[in-house]
């Protein structure tokens, strides 16, 4: 199992089987097996937080939608695992490695509402459903008056909620809606200053074997990773990632994060910026901050913000309370 795979057969892609995963894992699987010159094959894997609908931070966090389908590489029996990178945990899995980032979707969260509702025109006391902690902050942020049902389940399901009248509104990401197809349902676009997505947000994880990647000959496999990174893209979901894990934040935390590349002032040259904030769960106290540096400073820049967010205080907002579970993340 040292080798990039064998050229000839299909591409064996993983992916979980949700309808979202399957419509992401299927459009960069296509991407990879174009360049590769080759078919592709989606393998569906069924992961613990698919079965268990039980609260996220309960059930071991975030890690439950990734154990299963990394496992599955590892053993040989796909060639990738596409995931969503924001879904990935931030600590690195043992023989396995990024191989590529593709251009990232709209990051932003979207309010889909009744009624057309944008976040400032949702009537007094609207009902919003979010399961994200993060999600919540932010919109109590600026809506205190809002009331906040925690709810899980698909795209589907979640939009649901609206359409039957349970609830006023949802929040979800708009790249999981594009890819499904489901943009119509969006009533309000977020803009980041108003909530920062989760790092990473709209942004695909494309996870490979390390020594099929490195070992050998530069294998098809190397390139056709390469053909589908993006640069800029990577280096803002390092530097969102990096300022996630220096805070030692789980998922559940309420950390927010978007880097963009952008000209440094008065030159041409590309760099970093980065704005992350570490908010308290009923919005009343925010830590934000933005830095900036130059692209191959990604993580470093992510390290700096945390220990300028933590040098504020921001660790009272971050300690979980005393009865939740172990920190996941939606
Ligand atoms: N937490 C689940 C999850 N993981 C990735 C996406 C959407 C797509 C993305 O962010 O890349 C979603 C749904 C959502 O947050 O609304």
């Amino acid at each position: 199992m040292s080798q990039a795979p064998d050229a000839g057969g299909p591409l064996l892609v993983g992916t979980r089987g949700s309808a979202l995963a399957l419509a992401q894992s299927g459009q960069v699987a296509a991407a990879l097996a174009a360049t590769a010159g080759r078919g592709h094959e989606l393998v569906r894997i069924r992961t613990e937080g698919d079965v268990n609908l039980g609260p996220l931070a309960s059930i071991g966090g975030t890690g439950v939608f990734v154990t299963a389908v990394r496992d599955a590489l590892a053993a040989g029996s796909v060639d990738v695992v596409v995931h969503s990178l924001k879904d990935l945990p931030t600590a690195p899995a043992p023989g396995l490695t990024l191989g590529a980032v593709p251009t990232r979707e709209d990051p932003r969260d979207a309010v889909c509402a009744r009624n057309g509702w944008t976040l400032a025109t949702l009537p007094r006391g609207a009902s919003v459903g979010t399961g994200s902690p993060r999600r919540a902050a932010q919109l109590l942020r600026h809506r205190p008056d809002l009331q906040i049902h925690a709810i899980r389940g698909n795209v589907d399901t979640r939009l649901g909620h609206v359409g039957d009248g349970r609830l006023d509104a949802v929040v979800l990401a708009a790249a999981g809606l594009a890819r499904l197809g489901r943009s119509a349902a969006v009533t309000d676009l977020l803009d980041p200053e108003v909530m920062l997505p989760a790092p990473a947000q709209g942004a695909l994880a494309v996870e490979a074997r390390t020594d099929a990647v490195t070992g050998g000959s530069p294998s098809w496999y190397a390139t056709a990773l390469a053909t589908v990174d993006c640069g800029d893209t990577r280096a803002a979901a390092v530097a969102e990632r990096s300022l996630l894990a220096a805070l030692e934040a789980g998922c559940t935390a309420p950390v927010g994060a978007y880097a963009t590349v952008q000209p440094a002032p008065g030159s041409d040259t590309p760099e970093l910026v980065l704005t992350g904030t570490a908010i308290a769960l009923d919005g009343s106290r925010e830590f934000r901050g933005t830095v900036r540096g130059p692209m191959d400073r990604a993580a470093a820049l992510g390290r700096d913000l945390a220990a300028r967010l933590l040098d504020d205080g921001a660790a009272v907002v971050l300690a979980p309370p005393p009865d939740s579970g172990p920190a996941g993340r939606p």
